[in-house]
């Protein structure tokens, strides 16, 4: 595409005229230009992308969006926010790729990546090609990326959906950080259905405060079509049972659903029976009524299934269609999942990383723990600090043999995040086990039959961030090792 071509997008009222070189791509990061790249310069909060523009231009950039002049022999447009034209242009680029397709984003602060899984699902049931777009991984029709962020930046995520289009996807599912929303990544998406978990603390480290984490999570509702038009209709799907939720009923122009257990909600579970193997629960869906039985686990699973079952009507899927789905689905990987080795009690392995999470899950176990339960938990290092002692208390009020571990301590020393939880817990029994495959030795070799231990904030990471190191760390594997040489040994 022409550069002017693709200026004409930004809209702006400051004359971007002259030079007309053929774009061949768009690119922030210095390293991947090639010959005719538009180079975005991003000041970021580790680097300032404007040091690599004369690289960039070394390494053929045809062209360069700035945020200041630079002096160079190539294009360079000056805008307001370099960011949030990288997405204008990554979207025109692109060829406007998600107007082409049926997009499913879901925001909240957990159980976005579970009700992403559960909408695949059934969307593959009716035979549709679909995409998804996550914390685990980019999924394209059949093909699997690997991915660095939970939502990707804006021409990493329209290049992901020109390609879902080109793959002949029909449906794209996705998760919508707070961050991405703050950070303008998710501009130019055209969602069809946006949906909405929960809102709990997490990332205060970024949004400083709750209220500010709220409004980042509004703008994915107020973002949401202004216009109504025939056959188009745009939907935002709502915790009932959140509070956040009438503030979002009044920030979207768009239809809304509710979906809930305790509140009065259009799609309502009711008569919730939880155990060990799974879920029933009675659902009413205006006139309907259904019952339903999960092989989900836990209050918390019902909510991510209610919310897919809304999304899916959304969607104009028929609800025993969408039930059938739902039911047949065993879990998502890392998350409540069952480490089995012929072990005498369950071993779970969780992504709780947040209190909320962690509180759920917790009480979600004391459901069906005959006798002890063991929790194996850290807190990231270079994330939201004020969750430690908050996560660290609740391990000890619902856990009885709590174990303090580390969980990617990235840039920080690990046994300073390990103290900032113990400040939570002064006069409360807990062990601190600094090295986590230690941590998962010492709980398999205590517990005993009636006994469940779960290990919380990794789920299907199969890394442990120490430093600038990524070292290969597995939750899962952990805990069988350490269950088969227990076996071994006895
Ligand atoms: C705080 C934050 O969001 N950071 C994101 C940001 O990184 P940054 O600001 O540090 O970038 P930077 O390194 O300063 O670089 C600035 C610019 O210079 C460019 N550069 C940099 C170096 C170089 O040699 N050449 C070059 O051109 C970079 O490409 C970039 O355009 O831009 C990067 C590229 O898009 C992101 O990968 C990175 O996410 C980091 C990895 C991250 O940890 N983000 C977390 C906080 C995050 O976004 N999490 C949410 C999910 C949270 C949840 O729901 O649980 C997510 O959506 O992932
Ligand atoms: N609806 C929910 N409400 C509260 N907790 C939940 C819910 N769904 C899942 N959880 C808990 O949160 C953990 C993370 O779930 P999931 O990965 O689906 O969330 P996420 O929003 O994608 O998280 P992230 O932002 O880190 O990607 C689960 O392992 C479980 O402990
Ligand atoms: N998306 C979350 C993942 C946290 C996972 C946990 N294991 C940690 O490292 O804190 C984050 O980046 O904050
Ligand atoms: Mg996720």
């Amino acid at each position: 595409m022409k550069l002017q071509k693709l200026l004409s997008y930004l809209h702006s009222l400051l004359n971007h005229e002259g030079e007309n070189p053929e774009i061949t791509s768009i690119e922030n990061d210095n390293r991947k230009v090639k010959d005719g790249s538009l180079f975005v310069c991003i000041k970021g909060y580790t680097v300032d992308g404007h040091d690599f523009a004369q690289s960039a231009v070394g390494n053929g950039a045809a062209a360069v969006i700035a945020e200041r002049e630079l002096d160079l022999p190539v294009p360079v447009i000056v805008v307001r926010d370099s960011s949030r034209a990288m997405a204008v242009l990554a979207d025109a680029f692109y060829g406007h790729p998600t107007q082409k397709l049926r997009l499913i984003g879901i925001t909240g602060t957990n159980g976005k990546t579970t009700t992403s899984h559960l909408l695949e699902k059934i969307f593959e049931d009716r035979h549709e090609k679909t995409g998804l777009i996550g914390t685990m991984y980019t999924k394209i029709a059949d093909k699997v990326y690997e991915t660095k962020n939970t939502t990707p930046d804006s021409v990493t995520l329209q290049k992901a959906f020109h390609e879902m289009t080109e793959a002949f996807v029909s449906t794209a599912i996705m998760e919508v950080s707070s961050h991405a929303l703050e950070l303008g990544r998710v501009h130019g998406c055209d969602y069809d259905i946006a949906v909405f978990t929960n809102l709990t603390q997490d990332h205060l480290d970024f949004h400083k405060t709750m209220d500010r984490y709220k409004q980042a999570k509004s703008l994915f509702f107020s973002q949401l079509g202004n216009a109504y038009i025939e056959n188009r209709p745009k939907y935002a799907v709502l915790n009932a049972d959140d509070d956040a939720t009438d503030d979002f009923i009044k920030a979207t122009a768009a239809a809304v659903v509710t979906y809930g257990i305790d509140n009065e909600a259009d799609i309502r579970a009711k008569d919730l029976k939880i155990d060990a193997n799974g879920t029933s629960f009675t659902l009413t869906a205006g006139k309907e009524e259904r019952y339903i039985q999960l092989k989900l686990i836990g209050k918390f699973s019902v909510y991510n299934v209610l919310s897919a079952i809304s999304a899916s009507l959304c969607a104009g899927n028929d609800l025993d269609d969408t039930i059938k789905s739902i039911e047949e689905i065993k879990g998502v990987a890392g998350r409540f999942e069952l480490v089995t080795a012929n072990q005498a009690f369950p071993v779970i392995v969780d992504y709780a990383h947040t209190p909320d999470s962690l509180e759920n899950v917790l009480k979600t176990v004391a459901e069906f723990a005959e006798k002890k339960i063991f929790v194996i938990v850290g807190c990231g290092g270079d994330r939201d600090k004020t969750k430690r002692p908050i996560m660290a208390e609740i391990a000890c009020n619902l856990a009885t043999d709590p174990i303090f571990t580390s969980d990617n301590p990235r840039s920080e020393d690990a046994a300073q995040i390990l103290r900032d939880m113990e400040a939570g817990v002064a006069g409360k029994e807990y062990s601190v086990i600094e090295d986590r495959r230690q941590a998962i030795v010492h709980a398999v070799s205590k517990a005993e039959e009636g006994d469940v231990i779960l290990i919380a904030g990794k789920g299907h990471e199969t890394y442990q961030l120490v430093g600038d190191e990524v070292l290969h760390f597995d939750d899962r594997e952990e805990a069988e090792k350490a269950i088969l040489s227990r076996l071994g040994s006895a």
